[in-house]
């Protein structure tokens, strides 16, 4: 469902041009992104995260943390990750959101978001390591949220509630040509957890 109560396939490009954005919905059923939601709340090593945004050292209140297929370092902000081992539900969850994509990953950023209090500022994940054109794959835990996209020029905004145990797709330009951002809001009393599954090119490990 869109913001406008419009229902949305997996087909439909979010987008109006300069990417694709597929909202494949719930792919988890209510039971299993409970426990997924509950498991990766307790063995995911969560982390505040730490940046460097306009000079200024910043301790983040969402938590992160960062997995993958080789010990990979991941820059953003200034600071640097290295890619812990894959845990069994991350794991699980990297090989459905292939088959379904149709997409290899081999890393994975989660943010734990405590309550509406904590968001993520508009950004486009266009780091190095990801290469032109990269495939992210978003999966949505706990609390739903809003999640906003927002063109680079032309300042078009497009909108969608991610629902607990869904899946999104970025492709195509859209990390060139679009911000997108998770706004805080005042709603929200409850956590969330969001997965995005990417691809680290040209990196020696
Ligand atoms: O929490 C979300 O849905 C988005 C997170 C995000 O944009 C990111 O990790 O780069
Ligand atoms: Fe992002």
């Amino acid at each position: 469902m869109d913001l406008f109560g419009n229902s949305i396939t997996k087909e439909d490009n979010l987008l109006p041009y300069d990417g694709i954005v597929n909202y494949f919905g719930k792919i988890l059923s209510l039971n299993k992104a409970h426990q997924y939601f509950i498991d990766l709340l307790t063995t995911v090593e969560w982390k505040n995260d730490e940046a460097i945004i306009y000079g200024k050292h910043i301790i983040t209140k969402r938590k992160a943390a960062w997995y993958g297929d080789a010990d990979y370092e991941y820059t953003y902000s200034n600071t640097t990750k290295k890619a812990l081992p894959w845990t069994k539900e991350l794991w699980e969850l990297k090989l459905l959101t292939q088959t379904l994509s149709g997409t290899k990953f081999n890393s994975c950023l989660l943010n734990l978001y405590h309550n509406g209090d904590e968001g993520m500022a508009w950004h486009s994940d266009d780091e190095k390591s990801l290469g032109l054109d990269t495939v992210i794959a978003s999966i949505s835990l706990g609390a739903e949220r809003k999640f906003s996209f927002k063109h680079k020029q032309t300042k078009e905004t497009v909108s969608l509630n991610l629902e607990s145990g869904s899946l999104l797709i970025m492709k195509g330009t859209t990390q060139t040509h679009w911000l997108h951002s998770l706004p805080k809001t005042k709603k929200v009393k409850t956590p969330r957890v969001n997965l995005t599954f990417r691809t680290i090119v040209d990196q020696q490990t």
